[in-house]
């Protein structure tokens, strides 16, 4: 009953509802009476054989006007309950996405994504089906259970009420602990499903590694395994399954014969008349629901239970990133300027003794470009992922025009922000709307322009259906050099103070990577540009360019100044040169 207490919250907000529901249900119990009622009154009037037709009429009508009332009622209660669980998921699912838009990447390192879908789903219908089928069950067994059994003692008998119903507690014992049982194999067998389809996502994926390395046979035997296990679990669901309904036609089928027997006895004796009997027999039926729904009810409270502890948990979270020392009172024109970096040391959350950043001290002025660029692992990103307000956990400052970035509200500094990341993120829609993402109610010819910008235009016209063609899962698939030039056109469409392109050419050929840059050099005029790189012609033409080792800046200044210092980056350039000469003679 605690879930109850723990969504007090919404209860209380969606009061009006469920008084409504709950008194129309309440009705439905009491309308379910009448029908074996009305059965008793029939008979003992044909026992007596003086039923009129007239009569008969009457009786017929009244159990047509109460089964008339019960669809009634049924479609205002179930309106106002199964209205208020469907609200109480969209909440739920709201108020999860929301903190999952909040969290930052230290939230996503700790949480799998797959684990943070399954709250969002499987915990969420759990905690919805409390305030759906819950609340029913609770409301309708009750009321059900308790004016069936006072119906049975006004209208027919008390000594046969207590002794006829002795065997339904363990009815609702035993459906209490199979239901359990059910549960628990129900869930072990989602796993095992669960199981079954990562390995074969994986294999697809994987099949011409699989396959290059002779591995099939392997994967194959080993998937069988699989599918075997599978299979022996679900087969513990069947037998706990299969043991619930003759639990219940045992315990029903007692109920009866001690009613037969004993009713019968009394009817003989004249304590009770045929008409009763028959309403009590007909009032067992009433009990049924009422006892299976305890054993049911618990489970599904105890699930609701869990489940809402475990999102409750994830909500808890609090991001490390935060507003609060913003400066509300700051917009995008006064963060329009120079971006200065002054980091003394910086080191990763889960890391905390290794710097991965140490002395990064550099003003790009506004409008400039700066190139960065080292080996793998030397802390290009990391730069980045600091302006980006990935972590704010560092020794130093980052500041724009003058303003500490952490003083600037999240909203308004990203927005000034356009980022291409070393991975490209498409989503399962049109290239149009791919490319309008970061402006949706940017025009046709803006997303042309944007997509002639970064080369891409030509390629899309050779589409299906052009920029109307699907992308993603149920589309068609682009290359690592086409998905590198749509997260640019989707990056230059929002015209934004700085531009950050992490690696954002390494899969496009050189001359289309001049191309990208000319236009670039044009567009980006007087704005901010960021861009890492590890072909150095990438950067060639920025006016700061910062080379990185081990976190620390070892060179800095233009291509010229760079080449004449003849240190890593002028062997880096020659070396680049040189195999860009040998690609070329062999092509
Ligand atoms: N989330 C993280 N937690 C801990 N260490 C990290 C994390 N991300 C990166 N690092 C480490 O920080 C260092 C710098 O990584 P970073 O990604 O900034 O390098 P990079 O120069 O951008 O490399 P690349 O050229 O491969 O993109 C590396 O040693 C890396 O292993």
């Amino acid at each position: 009953m605690g879930i109850f207490k723990k969504l007090g919250w919404f209860f209380k907000k969606e009061k009006t509802r469920y008084i409504i529901g709950i008194t129309f249900l309440a009705l439905t119990s009491f309308a379910n009476l009448v029908p074996p009622r009305v059965l008793g009154l029939m008979a003992d009037q044909l026992d007596q054989g003086h039923i009129s037709w007239g009569q008969y009429g009457m009786l017929i009508l009244a159990v047509i006007a109460a089964a008339i009332v019960l669809y009634i009622l049924r479609y205002f209660w179930r309106k106002q309950i199964w209205g208020g669980a469907a609200e109480l998921e969209r909440q739920m699912r709201s108020k999860l996405f929301a903190h999952f838009m909040k969290m930052d990447r230290t939230f996503y390192q700790r949480h799998r994504t797959g684990d943070l879908m399954a709250h969002a789903t499987n915990d969420v219908s759990a905690i919805q089906n409390v305030a759906g089928d819950g609340v029913l069950t609770l409301v309708d067994s009750l009321m059900m259970g308790v004016s069936t059994m006072i119906a049975m003692i006004i209208f027919v008998d008390v000594r046969l009420t207590i002794v006829a119903l002795l065997p339904l507690p363990f009815l609702a014992w035993g459906a209490q602990k199979l239901g359990n049982r059910l549960h628990d194999a129900f869930n072990e067998s989602q796993a095992a499903f669960s199981r079954l389809n990562n390995k074969t996502q994986e294999s697809v994926s994987g099949i011409k590694v699989l396959k290059t390395f002779g591995q099939g046979k392997e994967d194959t035997a080993a998937f069988d395994k699989m599918v075997q296990d599978t299979i022996k679990i679900n087969r513990r669901v069947f037998v706990w399954d299969s043991l619930f309904d003759p639990l219940g036609t045992i315990i029903i089928g007692l109920t009866y014969t001690i009613t037969i027997i004993y009713g019968g006895l009394l009817v003989t004796n004249h304590v009770l008349s045929i008409g009763q009997l028959v309403s009590f027999i007909a009032y067992i039926g009433n009990m049924v629901w009422p006892m299976f729904a305890i054993g049911y009810l618990y489970n599904i409270l105890e699930r609701g239970s869990a489940s809402y502890d475990r999102v409750q948990k994830l909500l808890d979270e609090q991001p490390l990133i935060t507003d609060a020392h913003a400066d509300e009172s700051l917009t995008a024109k006064d963060i329009d300027g120079d971006l200065k970096y002054q980091i003394k040391s910086f080191a990763y959350p889960d890391e905390k003794d290794i710097p991965v950043l140490q002395k990064i001290d550099f003003t790009l002025h506004k409008g400039e470009t700066l190139g960065l660029v080292g080996r793998v692992g030397s802390g290009k990103t990391t730069i980045i992922q600091l302006l980006l307000r990935e972590f704010d956990d560092y020794d130093g400052q980052i500041a724009l025009n003058g303003h500490d970035i952490r003083e600037i509200p999240l909203n308004v500094l990203l927005r000034q922000i356009s980022y291409v990341p070393q991975n490209n993120y498409l989503f399962s829609t049109s290239i149009q709307k791919n490319i309008s993402f970061s402006q949706a109610d940017a025009g046709d010819n803006q997303v042309i322009e944007a997509a002639k910008k970064s080369d891409l235009h030509n390629d899309i016209l050779q589409m299906p259906r052009s920029y109307q063609t699907l992308v993603g899962e149920n589309g068609v698939s682009l290359s690592g050099g086409q998905k590198q030039r749509m997260s640019i056109a989707r990056a230059l469409l929002k015209h934004s103070q700085i531009l950050i392109m992490d690696d954002a050419l390494s899969a496009v050929d050189a001359k289309t990577e001049t191309e990208i840059l000319k236009s670039l050099k044009k567009e980006r005029q007087g704005k901010t540009t960021l861009i890492a790189a590890h072909r150095l012609t990438s950067v060639m033409n920025a006016d700061l360019i910062l080379v990185l080792k081990n976190g620390r800046i070892v060179e800095r200044g233009n291509h010229e100044q760079l080449l004449s210092e003849d240190g890593w980056y002028a062997e880096m350039w020659r070396r680049q040169e040189l195999e860009e000469k040998v690609g070329d003679a062999n092509e």
